[in-house]
């Protein structure tokens, strides 16, 4: 999501090509599916056609999409509730084996105490790369997800949470939790098993409620509706 600026350019070259023809769905899915193979991870064969909105509403972003605080059984629950089960939503929080974290989203577990499920050494590391507890927002301070393999989708992840090594709260806590903690051993020792789980469950996500025919639109602009 941090390079949503490139939609643009792809949907210009697009719209040259073959005028309304591409979805904007479309674009971000087949982005995700190109981005997961150039960070090592499975090959997934995802299905196109799918419209875009006629509509836009932020407030459907913050009921749908999971917070770092969300407990376990609230992420859970909404994973499920699109037909994800539980092996499939561990594997899809493997995506946090790339990527960094801000450190907003991580100081307080830091300070003023530091959180006891975190490694006492890691946790010194991470005050290191977030020095205070109430960091600028504007500032660009953050923790990369992954230290070992950052640039690699991997069970490293898996590997790190065993070692109390998870930098989110809904991370550290899929050890924590029994319906959750199996699946996570499994992971951590088997890379195929995890890259298995991990394709299957994106694809289940790329195929959830897509509009089509005239549920939707192709838009021009991939940031507005088309007007009338
Ligand atoms: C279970 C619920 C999840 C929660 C609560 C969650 C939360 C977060 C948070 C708070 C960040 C850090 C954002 C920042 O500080 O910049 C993050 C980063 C990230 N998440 Fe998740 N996430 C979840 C599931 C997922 C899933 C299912 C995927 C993909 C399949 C994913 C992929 C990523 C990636 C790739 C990053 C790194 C972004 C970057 O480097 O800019 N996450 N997530
Ligand atoms: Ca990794």
């Amino acid at each position: 999501m941090r390079n949503f600026k490139y939609v643009k350019t792809i949907k210009d070259a697009l719209e040259q090509e073959c005028p309304g023809t591409v979805s904007c769905a479309d674009i971000v899915s087949l982005s995700a599916r190109d981005g997961i193979v150039l960070l090592g991870g499975p090959r997934i064969e995802m299905k196109t056609g799918r419209k875009d909105s006629k509509r836009s509403y932020l407030s459907e972003v913050e009921n749908t999409i999971p917070n770092h605080n969300d407990s376990m059984e609230l992420v859970l629950s909404r994973f499920q509730s699109i037909g994800i089960d539980t092996q499939g939503i561990v594997a899809l929080l493997g995506a946090h084996s790339v990527g960094r974290v801000h450190c907003v989203n991580l100081v307080h577990r830091l300070y003023p105490t530091v959180d006891p499920t975190l490694d006492p050494d890691y946790a010194e590391y991470l005050k290191g790369r977030c020095p205070t507890p109430d960091p600028d927002p504007e500032a660009v301070l953050y923790s990369r997800n992954d230290r070992e393999t950052p640039m690699i989708l991997d069970n490293m992840y898996y590997n790190n949470l065993l070692k109390h090594k998870g930098l989110l709260v809904i991370d550290q806590q899929l050890t924590s939790d029994p319906t959750t903690s199996p699946f996570v051993e499994k992971m951590a020792a088997d890379n195929g098993y995890f890259h298995d789980q991990f394709a299957r469950a994106v694809l289940l996500l790329s195929e959830n409620n897509p509009l089509t025919g005239d549920e939707g639109e192709v838009r021009k602009d991939c940031r507005y509706v088309n007007s009338e």
